[in-house]
């Protein structure tokens, strides 16, 4: 069927309409062609400048990152306990280092005067240190006006029973300091309520196999410690394993986890300089362990398995239990630990981190590979008990919750009723193929009568042009058109080869001047093969002039007109091209926010097939500092965390493409409205539900509905990132190879 080439209807946002934008089952596939009346002067960027927040982000410790530890756990020389007290005295603060993530890293000292709590980045490692400020009082009590250090203190790491992702606080302990034990409950009390949420005050010390110390003289110099709250019993955990850099971390699984702990003392960290992969388990009365002990790699389970999915995870607990969803991928799951230390992370069990992981119908995990089979829906547990009768059963609400997220990964096809849905309209006027007059592929002869014909029919003039542009190029066709600019072909009189010259009008962008910067600091950045490269850029009063590499073949949108669908093995070839184009933009923190059909360009061979797509457009594309909350893009292919204003980031890309990868396979988008109207546009969006509807899609593979699924993740949390579209099965397939196992 004909697509109708006019300009799409603007994304309009205004409080009103959006806060009504309830998620709406109904809305699925509303069959109406789209009008194109009203939509052909309108802008597709709506700017909520004054809604636009400025989120500051929580900089405040997060423990299940990283957790600060004292200065004091560097290895290299002891420091006297006296006078890292006294400096901490006159400076008003005691300043404990953030840990870099290794085992031996290094952690920073700063002095403050305030007594404030501050992470501030260490130029010197890279890494960020807290800044705990306790009174001067309390650390003056604790420092003996008139006596001198006759001994050295010793220096005791102590981690927070039950947390594994605790790096621990290693701390001077002497003593001239610790007159009684109770001094250092006190103590390590504040310290660590300053780090981590502790149920009480420390009133037991356990040494790394449990034992409990019962005085000071007990305690080791470089020995590791875990403080008891409320005389809680000692927990055997991976002490600080969520401290090791992931590329460090080594394979285990669940079973060899439960024997890590040795009934001995393990030595110390600082003395031992142990690199987290590089030892193997600890062991006992050998005195290489460390209290954190590192997994032997079991390589052969790792990276070969491991494809983007998101998995279910119920969470142990009473019924009925809390769900919640993961994106497992290379990144975050290299090994079976990674994993479950993303699990941990999720799930939030209130007896610490995830040792135990069994699928639905209670087969134990033990394997990388078995987060990557055929089931997506698992248990985690901690330390708690477990019930196999009981704890296997799901109740109805959970069930009815496993299958509403299960509805969001629905591939199977339904059968559509009515009408075959429409694309939306195009939101830039359409120009025939560029057929170059004979003068122009010349491009020996001044050409200025010409230009100045064509550039007076767009109300520019001659003169306007940029002289270094005048005369380096000549000007050919107008190629194409967008809201703010004109596209002209240009040929380099020496050289002979296309451009492309862009002229934006900058009295269309009164108030979005920030835009055209943008574009222009963006695109100056960028140097990649499926990205529009910038040649040269000119700005003057009226106009910004960007002379940009030339794509031949027209934008993917009059492609799609053309051919209303691909076959998967063309869309593979288009999805990898914009996969590659996003990943590598999103490696640098920049958003495009204007992703659509219109905005890529295609290079085709004498058949009309795809050879090449290149990402074009850089008009609303922004660096990622922050949550951002402009509502901007274009309403088919917006995200519905735009439309939510819940704040967004690189991830709508995503979603973007997700509904051009949906488009390229059937002809027509996943979420339409009845006469292109955006109401019931944005409530589809916001439902997230949506259908591969039969016979559009009754040849399609299973393979890129599975992508397409993870791409139009309503949470951007679980949602694929372009590197996820770049790794996924299908798009690393070849020709013909279509998948067929997926299982849902
Ligand atoms: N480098 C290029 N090579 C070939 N054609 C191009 C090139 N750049 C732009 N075009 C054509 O010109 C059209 C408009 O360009 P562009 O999207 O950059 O304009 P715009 O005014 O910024 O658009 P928008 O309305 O989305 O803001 C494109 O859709 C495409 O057809």
């Amino acid at each position: 069927m004909e697509l109708e080439k006019v300009k799409i209807n603007s994304l309009h946002c205004n409080d009103a309409v959006l806060s009504s934008h309830q998620p709406s089952p109904s809305a699925t596939h509303p069959q109406s062609v789209p009008s194109k009346a009203n939509a052909v002067t309108e802008a597709s960027i709506i700017e909520k400048t004054n809604l636009q927040h400025n989120v500051q982000e929580d900089n405040s410790y997060n423990r299940d990152c990283d957790s600060p530890v004292s200065s004091s756990s560097e290895p290299e020389k002891e420091l006297d306990d006296l006078r890292y007290l006294h400096s901490s005295s006159l400076t008003n603060s005691v300043v404990v280092g953030k840990s870099t993530g290794s085992l031996n890293g290094a952690y920073s000292i700063t002095s403050v005067t305030s007594k404030t709590k501050t992470l501030e980045p260490n130029s010197a490692s890279g890494s960020a240190c807290l800044t705990i400020a306790p009174t001067a009082d309390h650390i003056k009590k604790r420092i003996p006006s008139s006596r001198t250090p006759t001994r050295k203190a010793l220096r005791i790491k102590f981690y927070r029973n039950g947390d594994r992702f605790y790096p621990g606080i290693t701390i001077p302990v002497s003593n001239e300091r610790y007159r009684s034990f109770e001094r250092l409950f006190e103590d390590l009390t504040r310290l660590l309520e300053e780090n981590v949420k502790i149920p009480g005050a420390v009133r037991t010390i356990y040494n790394m196999c449990g034992k409990k110390i019962t005085s000071l003289d007990e305690l080791e110099d470089g020995q590791s410690y875990v403080c008891s709250c409320n005389n809680e019993n000692f927990k055997k955990v991976e002490y600080n394993t969520g401290s090791q850099p992931l590329s460090n971390l080594t394979l285990t699984n669940s079973r060899s986890n439960s024997h890590r702990l040795a009934k001995c003392r393990p030595s110390s960290p600082l003395k031992n300089g142990l690199l987290a992969g590089s030892n193997p388990l600890p062991t006992c009365g050998g005195g290489t362990g460390n209290g954190s002990p590192h997994i032997a790699s079991r390589s052969s389970d790792r990276v070969t398995v491991v494809h983007p999915r998101i998995v279910t995870l119920i969470r142990s607990g009473t019924k009925p239990r809390r769900i919640m969803r993961l994106l497992l991928n290379k990144r975050n799951s290299p090994s079976f630990d990674h994993v479950l230390t993303a699990i941990t992370q999720v799930v939030r069990l209130d007896t610490g981190y995830v040792r135990k992981v069994f699928t639905l119908s209670g087969v134990s995990v033990v394997r990388l590979s078995d987060f990557f089979g055929s089931d997506d829906v698992f248990f985690a547990y901690g330390t708690e008990r477990i019930n196999t009768a009981e704890d296997f059963k799901l109740e109805a609400e959970e069930h009815r919750a496993i299958n509403v997220i299960r509805k969001t990964m629905r591939t199977t096809g339904t059968t559509c009723k009515g009408p075959k849905p429409k694309m939306p309209i195009k939101s830039k006027k359409v120009y025939p193929p560029v057929v170059d007059s004979e003068a122009f592929k010349a491009a020996t002869t001044p050409e200025d009568d010409r230009h100045a014909a064509l550039l007076t029919s767009t109300g520019m003039e001659i003169n306007e042009l940029p002289s270094n542009i005048r005369n380096t190029y000549t000007l050919g066709r107008i190629i194409g058109d967008g809201n703010f600019a004109i596209v002209f072909k240009i040929k380099h009189r020496q050289t002979g080869h296309s451009y492309a010259l862009k002229i934006i009008d900058k009295n269309k962008c009164k108030g979005k001047e920030h835009y055209i910067d943008a574009e222009v600091r963006v695109m100056k950045k960028l140097n990649h093969p499926h990205i529009i490269s910038l040649i040269l850029s000119v700005d003057q009063n009226t106009n910004m002039y960007l002379v940009l590499e030339y794509v031949s073949g027209g934008d993917l949108f009059d492609a799609i007109t053309q051919v209303t669908r691909f076959s998967e093995s063309q869309s593979r070839i288009m999805i990898r091209h914009l996969g590659a184009a996003m990943t590598y933009l999103h490696s640098m923190g920049i958003v495009h926010r204007d992703i659509k059909p219109e905005n890529l360009l295609v290079k085709l061979d004498e058949h009309g097939h795809v050879l090449e797509l290149k990402l074009a457009d850089f008009g609303l594309a922004c660096e990622v500092n922050d949550l951002l909350y402009a509502v901007c893009g274009t309403p088919t292919y917006v995200a519905p965390e735009i439309l939510l204003e819940v704040g967004y980031g690189l991830k709508i890309d995503v979603w973007a493409a997700g509904i051009i990868l949906y488009i390229l396979l059937c002809g027509f988008p996943p979420f339409v409205a009845p006469d292109n109207q955006q109401e019931p546009l944005f409530d589809a969006i916001i439902s997230g539900i949506y259908e591969f509807p039969d016979p559009y899609w009754s040849d399609i593979g299973d393979g890129v509905r599975d992508l397409i699924a993870n791409m139009l993740q309503a949470d951007p949390d679980v949602r694929f990132t372009s590197e996820d579209i770049l790794d996924h099965p299908w798009t690393i397939g070849n020709q013909g190879n279509e998948c067929t196992t997926y299982k849902r």
